[in-house]
């Protein structure tokens, strides 16, 4: 039987992605909703109880309001909000997080799709702690930079409007509050929230998360080399994995730091630079704010929870 999936807030900056990746698909059926009903209650829960899988693109407040329409016991749901991040029913949809996480999202009925920064930062994180290189309690700093579609509709509206105006690089969140706090600790298995300083650059798409690394007064001092191995291993073990690990080599800079270059693709790329003399390290992650960071982390979990292949519609 062919899949029906209904994208609620198809109209809107990830939505309109996930319909793009979804085009030309023979195993599913996107059931749409007429543009004039985008937010008519009873025509929403319609289709919504029609869906075999639902994917809401839509603010947290709307993406509640179509959890509680779906009345059927039966429709799977896939929520891009942040709004079930740390949700007890809910898988979280990073599936290479760990050798297990792509099973449970397989066979889950709800499944939370990642927030675009917490996925760069898990990724490098989460392998360290879990190999016991850093401790639980360790002081983490994450340096962030998105383009500005991760702000939807209105933020790529303003910065098309302000064009030369527009400020190239913005830094924001700084009370120290943003959403992604919650789910960002939890499932680097933290035991303290991360100081997050995003900022927001002049362009569209494609986003870097830095972790600076002050090593120095651990008792025992990983090197970079050893940072690099765990970070390797955790994700030669992930099966169908989009992580990718760059080779470890010092270097001053590197090209393969522009935040666009994996545009349009569900490719995370990590890189580990290091100084062991002075003991410290530097994490990246170099992603698509889109890809990974949103529709195709949601195509691909989409692909998990229809059991085909997790690359189908993707690159
Ligand atoms: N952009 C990104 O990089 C990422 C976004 N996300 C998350 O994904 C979700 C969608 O984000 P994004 O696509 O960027 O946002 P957009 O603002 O681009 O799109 C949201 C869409 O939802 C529609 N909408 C709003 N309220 C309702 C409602 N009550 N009923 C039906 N439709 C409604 C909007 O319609 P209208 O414009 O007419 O109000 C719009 O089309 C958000 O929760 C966001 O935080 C997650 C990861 C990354
Ligand atoms: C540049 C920018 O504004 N980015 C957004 C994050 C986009 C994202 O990941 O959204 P959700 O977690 O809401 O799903 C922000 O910082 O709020």
């Amino acid at each position: 039987m062919t899949a029906k999936i209904f994208i609620d807030g198809e109209a809107g900056t990830t939505g309109l992605q996930i319909r793009e990746r979804l085009a030309g698909r023979t195993d599913l059926e996107v059931i749409s909703i007429a543009n004039d009903k985008r937010k008519d209650l009873d025509e929403r829960a319609r289709l919504l109880n029609a869906a075999d899988i639902a994917i809401l693109c839509l603010p947290d407040d709307a993406a509640k309001e179509s959890v509680s329409l779906i009345t059927n016991g039966t429709t799977r749901v896939i929520d891009a909000s942040s709004a079930f991040r740390v949700h007890p029913d809910w898988a979280y949809g990073f599936a290479e997080m760990d050798k297990v996480q792509g099973a449970t999202i397989a066979k889950a009925r709800f499944v939370t799709n990642p927030g675009c920064y917490p996925q760069g930062v898990i990724a490098s994180v989460r392998p360290l702690i879990e190999a016991g290189l850093l401790p639980s309690g360790y002081p983490i700093t994450v340096n962030a930079i998105s383009g500005y579609s991760g702000g939807g509709k209105q933020m790529i509206a303003e910065y098309e409007a302000a064009g030369e105006a527009a400020p190239h690089y913005m830094p924001y969140a700084l009370t120290f509050a943003h959403k992604h706090m919650p789910e960002m600790t939890a499932y680097t298995k933290l035991a303290n929230a991360p100081l997050f300083v995003p900022s927001v650059g002049d362009y569209a798409q494609g986003m870097v998360t830095c972790v600076p690394l002050q090593l120095g007064h651990l008792g025992v001092v990983p090197r970079g080399a050893e940072l690099h191995a765990a970070i390797a291993d955790h994700f030669a073990g992930i099966p169908d994995s989009f992580v990718e690990v760059a080779p470890f080599a010092e270097m001053a800079k590197s090209a393969e730091l522009n935040p666009e270059i994996y545009n349009n693709t569900n490719t995370m790329k990590l890189h580990v630079f290091a100084n062991d003399e002075r003991a410290q390290a530097v994490l990246v992650a170099v992603y698509d704010n889109l890809g990974k960071g949103a529709s195709g982390a949601a195509v691909q979990n989409l692909n998990l929870m229809l059991g085909v292949d997790p690359r189908t519609g993707l690159v």
